[in-house]
């Protein structure tokens, strides 16, 4: 068997060697020789996978991709072609959560305005929405949901018009699918005239796809909105995202929302596990026995840590300001941006720390947040 994967996917040798031939390719420039006598194609969200890419390539039965957008993928195709698709939802939504938390404490060091007294708005409550209203409930802040699809669907949750979202939320953080079709379609959910709803001095952060903001109308907007503050992980036009937009931004970054080293590391044991059904064998790797371990068992926050102090624990797993630094260094440079993504150290997740606190006491809600602590 042959399994052409994605340099950028960690763990495949470790998880699919003993399947066959392991092939790593740069996914945003592959093309269909590479993949001719593929049985396996594993990706990310970089390779259009449709009839151009795959046209003729006769032995493939099954696509994964190791991401939980799957705009990517012509799946319309991929079903006329009987090829079995299959992407990792959730994968990285406790990433994404933290990395949106973790930005807006940024924020509110800088501006000098508490996180814990704002309203956040989150537009989508699925996975990495959710991730995020966990880590803003642990913490206290009050949050208001919406999406509609939800909504119709009967979850129980309270959701709210996006008019009213906009007009109560002192931030606001976009976790939507991409998509053009449907009652519900996200391209340019945040077109000019949505902007210019904003109410003052709100924070708007986008960790889904760059296109549900129109950038352009966004630069103008900017421009005469010094009150409006920005983060970015995703741009219209990636991986040459509007040299105009970037200064305009407080955090800007390459779309790494979603790189922790386990969210990576669960995206492809996802693949793995589907690959592993699809053949009909046994699992024999798990996903713990592939991270490293967690970090120190020594950090004991002795009272409860006020914002700044939770701004410090959480940059000791990861300091979103180097990411921001490199970005505008490099985005420019030749593909600066995929590089960033390609070389970006690892990240881990809250839960690599251990707090030395014992359960039951005033830091519970730092376990809650994500913190791992000695026996729970
Ligand atoms: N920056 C990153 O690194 C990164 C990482 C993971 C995911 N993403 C992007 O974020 C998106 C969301 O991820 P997820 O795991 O939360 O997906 P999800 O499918 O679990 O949740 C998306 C939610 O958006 C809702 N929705 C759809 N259209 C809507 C609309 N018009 N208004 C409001 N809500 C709407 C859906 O009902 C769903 O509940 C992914 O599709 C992907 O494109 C980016
Ligand atoms: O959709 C997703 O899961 C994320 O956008 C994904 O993490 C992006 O990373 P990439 O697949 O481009 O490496």
């Amino acid at each position: 068997m042959k399994i052409v994967a994605d340099e950028n996917m960690p763990y495949v040798e470790a998880l699919f060697a003993d399947l066959g031939e392991v092939v790593m390719v740069d996914g945003r420039t592959l093309i269909q020789a590479q993949v001719k006598d593929a049985d396996v194609l594993l990706v990310r969200s970089v390779t259009k996978v449709n009839k151009s890419l795959l046209d003729g390539c006769d032995r493939l039965s099954f696509v994964g991709s190791a991401t939980i957008g799957m705009d990517h993928l012509d799946l319309d195709y991929l079903k006329r072609r009987g090829i079995f698709c299959t992407n990792a939802p959730g994968c990285n939504a406790v990433a994404v959560g933290e990395y949106a938390f973790n930005a807006m404490l940024e924020l509110a060091r800088r501006f000098h305005s508490p996180l814990k007294n704002k309203t956040v708005g989150i537009v989508g409550a699925g996975n990495t929405g959710t991730a995020l209203q966990h880590c803003l409930q642990a913490y206290g802040v009050k949050t208001l949901l919406n999406d509609p699809l939800l909504e119709a669907s009967g979850d129980e949750r309270e959701f709210v018009s996006l008019e009213e979202l906009i007009e109560r939320c002192d931030v606001i953080s976009l976790h939507v699918p991409l998509t053009r079709d449907g009652e519900h379609p996200t391209h340019y959910l945040f077109d000019q005239a949505r902007l210019n709803t904003l109410a003052e001095g709100t924070w708007l952060l986008n960790c889904c796809r760059g296109e549900v903001i129109d950038n352009h109308a966004l630069i103008q907007v900017k421009q005469v909105r010094e009150d409006l503050k920005l983060v970015l992980d995703v741009w219209e036009g990636e991986p040459e995202p509007m040299a105009e937009l970037v200064p305009l931004v407080e955090i800007a970054t390459p779309h790494i929302a979603g790189y922790s080293l386990e969210g990576k590391a669960r995206g492809t044991f996802m693949l793995y596990l589907a690959l592993m059904a699809q053949l009909g064998r046994e699992v024999d790797k798990s996903l713990s026995s592939l991270l490293p371990p967690l970090w120190s068992h020594q950090l004991s926050p002795l009272s409860v840590p006020d914002e700044r102090a939770l701004l410090s624990l959480v940059r000791l797993v990861y300091d979103l300001r180097d990411d921001d630094e490199l970005f505008r260094q490099r985005f420019q440079n030749n593909k600066g941006f995929d590089l960033m993504r390609k070389n970006h150290k690892h990240r881990r997740e809250f839960s690599a720390l251990m707090l030395a606190n014992a359960a039951g006491s005033d830091v519970d809600w730092l376990f809650e947040l994500g913190f791992s602590g000695v026996g729970l």
